[in-house]
């Protein structure tokens, strides 16, 4: 599976946001030394920053530089203009979306589709296509796309409205590869369950070719599936960096993140201040012995790093080796008169503990 990040147009697309041409190309610029495969960097028919950006990145990226448009003329046009190297068609299919999001029928849909997915060809670009709401639609209906855009290399079944748990987004997905093969679809998956990461995931195990990812999850409402944990749950599960590098991972999208003016929630995972930052007594004795102990992957692997720190949690069992490590007494009433100089004076990094231990012990 590849992965296509969409944190350019994805983010800047959430309410308020209005990201600058220049950040826009710094962040891609992250990403694609990062190793993504696939950047969607803009929606070309929004306005002239979307083509500078896209034209910039696609001249200097290894990465594919894809452009969104409707299924009309101009926004093919448009994309064209912006000499992306992918374009990405995208329209309903859904009933529901088809009536209030389009107004027209699937066959209409899918009249524009083909006109657009022939411009797309006639201006020199790659086509691909996203079936919009399509975990909301017949099986029948998606069977009639893959079999009509046969020709078309990716086409992306979007869970538009985020819908979808890792059960029955497998469960779609099996039905399909029965009848297509599951390495030419991709998956464009929303966070509205708090389930992308984890359907991204299940995608992978169906054998898709393709999901769509972005820094922090930054996306239309809870955005999309983060890059970050869809990279991280890969290797650990799997085995498999989706292509990146992954000991860039963690700089790479704090880049994005710092490119973009984005902030992250110091509790989300992998990138979150401090969600490798351990205090619990019970847990730095472990960790200050072996920290698999208590984390699931070493943050190092990852460009991260792992914080242990001292303090008001620490219990007797870290204090002794702390004090070990200092060269200083480990009897239970050093250990004791050390454990109230640590709550006094904590939370204390390793080797500030260390410190204090030699300083005032040893
Ligand atoms: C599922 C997604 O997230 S797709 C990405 C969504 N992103 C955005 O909307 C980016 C911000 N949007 C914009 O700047 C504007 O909406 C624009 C420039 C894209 C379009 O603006 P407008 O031309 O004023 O159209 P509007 O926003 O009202 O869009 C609705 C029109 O698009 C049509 N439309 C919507 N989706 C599609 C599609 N996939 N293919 C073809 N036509 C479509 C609708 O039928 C409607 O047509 P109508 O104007 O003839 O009734
Ligand atoms: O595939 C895309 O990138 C556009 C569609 C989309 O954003 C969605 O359906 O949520």
């Amino acid at each position: 599976m590849y992965l296509a990040d969409v944190t350019l147009r994805e983010g800047d697309q959430m309410p308020g946001r209005e990201y600058a041409a220049e950040a826009k190309v710094r962040a891609g610029r992250a990403l694609d030394r990062l190793g993504v495969d696939a950047i969607q960097a803009g929606f070309p028919v929004t306005g002239e920053k979307d083509v500078q950006v896209i034209g910039e990145l696609a001249a200097e990226c290894e990465a594919d530089v894809v452009a969104l448009a409707r299924a009309v003329s101009g926004d093919v046009d448009a994309a064209l203009d912006a000499e992306a190297d992918v374009i990405e068609v995208f329209g309903p299919v859904s009933d529901l979306q088809l009536e209030y999001a389009l107004g027209t029928s699937r066959g209409s849909m899918f009249e524009q589709f083909d006109a657009a997915i022939d411009r797309v060809r006639d201006g020199g670009a790659t086509p691909h296509l996203t079936l919009v709401d399509a975990f909301r639609t017949e099986r029948e209906h998606l069977l009639e796309a893959f079999d009509r855009y046969a020709d078309v290399p990716m086409i992306t079944l979007a869970d538009t409205v985020g819908a979808r748990t890792p059960a029955s987004l497998r469960g779609d997905l099996d039905a399909l590869a029965a009848d297509v093969d599951l390495s030419r679809a991709g998956v464009h998956l929303h966070d509205d369950l708090g389930c992308a990461t984890a359907n991204a995931l299940a995608a992978h195990e169906a054998g898709v070719g393709k999901a769509d990812v972005s820094v922090a999850s930054l996306g239309e409402r809870a955005g999309n599936p983060a890059l970050e944990e869809v990279v991280v749950a890969g290797v650990v599960e799997h085995g498999e960096s989706f292509g990146v590098t992954a000991s860039e991972l963690v700089p790479a999208c704090r880049e994005v993140l710092d490119a973009l003016g984005e902030s992250i929630p110091p509790r989300k995972a992998i990138l979150g201040s401090e969600v490798t930052e351990h205090e619990s007594g019970i847990h730095t004795a472990a960790m200050l012995r072996e920290p698999r102990a208590f984390e699931p992957f070493d943050p190092g692997d990852f460009g991260g790093e792992r914080r242990l720190v001292f303090g008001a949690g620490t219990g007797r069992s870290g204090a002794r080796q702390l004090l070990g490590r200092a060269g200083a007494p480990t009897d239970d009433e050093t250990v004791a008169v050390y454990l109230d100089r640590l709550a006094a004076e904590g939370p204390l990094d390793t080797e500030e503990a260390v410190e204090l231990a030699r300083r005032e012990f040893a």
